[in-house]
């Protein structure tokens, strides 16, 4: 016997297997019923896993433009199909059913085909139900009615319920002609292998077509899917009319069936030696004019294949006690040549049910494969196309992305550099402006000192209080007058310069990203200068000098040099100048505050000596002065000298008579004034500096805004590119898996084909 790997062992997939057992399979036409099943189950199975792996591949795709709801389904139904076709394929057999009269020995024919007695036989049984002998791999057979699937019934029973005859099944289920009683006999018993049950051949005994059947049902519902009928005669009479009308409904119900005539009881006939063989003839002329002329099932040549005079009895007593299950066996007179005619019928027999079943049950499996193949590459290609579409737009989106990324970074560094160009500039006018807005500022101070109204007091404390209010009076006036004049005078320049950035920015992002920006620019605040001249500590160091003092005198004299010669105010330089220097450090709380004024306070003193040492050099020395006066004096003539005299006694009276309180808080404004304008003229640059660092925060601030929100739209382009290249390369994944699933169904036909070839095509060698 022959093993096969079952069905659906996927170390042994393939049609390899078919190729190397070829020979030995011509042989035993059974094995190729199993390995056509197994091959196409096969192919069914890596058709299923192809299918799963389709679906499972689409339903990663979430993309309803690559992969629409219909093909989804489409795939879901193929799936489906592939599981109820494996279903029925997992229950495809092939299938004979005997019919004949009672007693003509279908019983007993069928049991030597097994060689066992499975199905109760003798003249005193009458079969009166359709009996279907079918193998199990169970060690114990059962009895399974074919309307309760679900109930098992002991072997003993059959010989009761099978049995027309039998007093016994009166209590058991009824059972009209028509039903079915299925026999579960092992596969293997402790006697050996029943090779027909092995090899998945059914077998169904019917009751006799003499007792009032009703062929159409029986037809109907047993005999559909047979694939070979078994006429049992008896070689004792000749066809009766019963028996050809129920072949004649199946010829008409199955196009031609397949048909083999069992003359039985041909041990009867070899009593009468003399007759035997024109009986034969007789026999032979009436059944092959029945199948070839009235049935139509075969022609002349292949009818010798199909009649057969055997003796069911002698075969399966040999057979039983080869066995070793009787001892002794019937036997006639040429018992031989019967038991080879068996087996030859036996031979052409199982050749015809092979042949049959594959092609009856195979050709529609292996045409619906093709189809769901078919439907599959369909499927599969027009998802394809649309991967291939996806992937192309998808591609080109990427291309534009890139090409607006790159464009913008492009952009947003030539941004940057006018933008440096332009922060240069704007230092530029804002130095301008604010150095002419504090110069004119400067020239403005004596209005905004005689705006300053409080009453002047000329004692030591109120002239403190007075100072340190005109100087707070001041400084308030100063700044909201430089603030409003630079801030007025830049802040549309200012604001112009940073909308424009914005309008750049904005042209330059992409459409999506601009109302980022919007949204950053809307709250900023509105640029202003922020001016601080503190002009109490400009006039730290002012020093009043409200004693009358000769404009022309040794003392006034001497200051306005010191102050033209040290470059500072002439109210910086102190009043008591010609007090020595030893005498003033006593006083050093209120003179020297640091250590920097203690520097000027001794250079003021360095000057006033040198001065001083000029004057008593001329002074002192008599005889330079009596030179220079007689150089003089004869030079002008006393006229002269007495009215520069008489002038300068007059100016010293004038100014003398003119020195009250008001003309003390004039002189305290002008001094004031003077000694102003001289320290903001010194602390000019500084404060267009501080204007112009201000400006170019501002300008920094929006600059640096609108980078970080370009560079927060770079980086979210970036990872939306990045997105889309992942995007791409699982599209790529999903078109390199779907061609490989293409090419595993490819393969699947190709395979299919072959089966084709090999099994279904009318030149192989299971072709009927
Ligand atoms: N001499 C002889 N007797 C046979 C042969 N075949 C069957 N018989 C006998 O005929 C009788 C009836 O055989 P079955 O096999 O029960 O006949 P059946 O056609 O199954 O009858 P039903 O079950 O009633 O339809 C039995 O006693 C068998 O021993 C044969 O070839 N030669």
């Amino acid at each position: 016997m022959h093993t096969l790997p079952a069905s659906g062992d996927s170390t042994h997939r393939g049609l390899h297997s078919l190729k190397n057992a070829r020979k030995a399979l011509d042989n035993e036409p059974l094995l190729r019923f199993r390995e056509a099943k197994k091959v196409l189950g096969d192919v069914y199975g890596e058709l299923k896993d192809n299918v799963a792996e389709l679906e499972a591949v689409y339903g990663e795709i979430k993309d309803e433009k690559i992969v629409a709801s219909e093909q989804r389904q489409e795939v879901e139904a193929i799936r489906d199909s592939i599981k109820t076709i494996m279903d029925t394929f997992q229950r495809d057999n092939m299938k004979v059913v005997f019919f004949g009269r009672t007693s003509n020995g279908k019983s007993t024919t069928i049991n030597a085909m097994l060689h066992e007695k499975v199905l109760p036989q003798g003249m005193g049984h009458t079969t009166c139900c359709f009996l279907q002998v079918q193998g199990c791999d169970e060690e114990k057979g059962y009895l399974q009615l074919d309307d309760n699937e679900d109930k098992k019934l002991e072997m003993e029973m059959l010989s009761k319920i099978g049995d027309a005859l039998s007093n016994e099944n009166e209590d058991l289920p009824a059972m009209g002609q028509d039903s079915l009683l299925k026999i579960f006999h092992p596969k293997q018993t402790e006697t050996g292998e029943n090779r027909l049950l092995q090899n998945d051949v059914v077998i169904l005994d019917s009751p006799g077509v003499d007792l009032s059947p009703e062929f159409d049902g029986w037809i109907d519902k047993h005999c559909l899917d047979a694939d070979v009928f078994v006429l049992v005669s008896n070689a004792e009479s000749t066809l009766t009319q019963a028996e050809k009308n129920f072949f004649l409904r199946v010829s008409k119900k199955l196009s031609k069936p397949n048909v083999f005539i069992l003359n039985n009881r041909w041990d009867a006939s070899a009593a009468d030696m003399d007759n035997i063989e024109s009986v034969k003839k007789q026999h032979l002329t009436r059944f092959r004019q029945f199948l070839v002329d009235e049935l139509e099932v075969c022609n002349e040549r292949e009818v010798n294949d199909r009649i057969f005079f055997v003796s069911a009895r002698e075969v399966l007593e040999a057979r039983l006690k080869a066995r070793g299950i009787i001892t002794r066996n019937y036997q006639a007179d040429g018992h031989g040549t019967r038991a080879l005619e068996f087996q030859n019928f036996e031979r052409h027999f199982e050749q015809c049910i092979s042949k049959s079943a594959i092609h009856t049950k195979f050709e529609a499996h292996n045409r619906r494969a093709h189809e769901m193949i078919g439907k599959m590459r369909t499927n599969l290609n027009t998802v394809l196309t649309s991967a291939a579409e996806q992937r192309t737009n998808l591609q080109n989106t990427l291309n534009e992305n890139t090409r607006l990324f790159n464009e913008c970074r492009v952009n947003f560094s030539t941004f940057e550099k006018a933008y440096r160009e332009q922060t240069e500039r704007l230092r530029a006018e804002v130095h301008l402006k604010v150095s002419a807005d504090f110069f004119e500022e400067i020239a403005r101070l004596d209005a905004i000192i005689d705006r300053f109204e409080e009453p002047f007091d000329g004692s030591s404390a109120g002239m403190t209080k007075y100072k340190q209010d005109l100087a707070v009076f001041v400084d308030k006036c100063l700044s909201s007058d430089l603030e409003a004049r630079c801030t007025g005078g830049l802040m549309s320049r200012i604001w112009n310069l940073e909308n424009d950035m914005f309008q750049y920015v904005t042209k330059i992002l992409a459409e999506p990203y601009q109302n980022k920006l919007e949204e950053v620019w809307r709250y900023r605040a509105p640029f202003k200068f922020s001016i601080c001249v503190d002009v109490p500590a400009l006039v730290n160091d002012f020093h009043e000098d409200l004693e009358f003092r000769f404009t022309f005198g040794l003392h006034a004299m001497i200051r306005r040099i010191i102050a033209y010669r040290s470059g500072q105010p002439v109210t910086a330089i102190n009043a008591n100048l010609l007090t020595p220097l030893s005498l003033q450090k006593k006083n050093a709380e209120n003179v020297v505050r640091d250590e920097n004024m203690a520097a000027a306070a001794e250079e003021q003193a360095m000057m006033t000596q040198m001065v001083l040492t000029s004057a008593a050099f001329l002074a002192n020395g008599s005889l330079g002065v009596l030179v220079v006066g007689g150089i003089v004096y004869k030079a002008v003539g006393w006229r002269v000298i007495a009215i520069g005299g008489a002038a300068y006694g007059g100016l010293y009276a004038w100014e003398r008579m003119r020195w009250n309180s008001s003309a003390k808080e004039q002189h305290l404004k002008e001094q004031f004034r003077s000694h102003l304008a001289a320290r903001m003229q010194h602390v000019a640059a500084a404060h267009t500096t501080h204007c112009e660092t201000q400006a170019i925060r501002e300008m920094d601030q929006v600059f640096d805004g609108l980078r970080a929100t370009v560079g927060g739209v770079h980086r979210e382009m970036k990872a939306d590119l990045d997105e889309q290249k992942t995007v791409i390369d699982g599209v790529d994944s999903v078109i390199r898996t779907l061609g490989t699933i293409k090419g595993k169904a490819v393969f699947l036909l190709r395979n299919l084909e072959q089966f084709a070839s090999s099994y279904l095509r009318s030149d192989s060698p299971s072709s009927p």
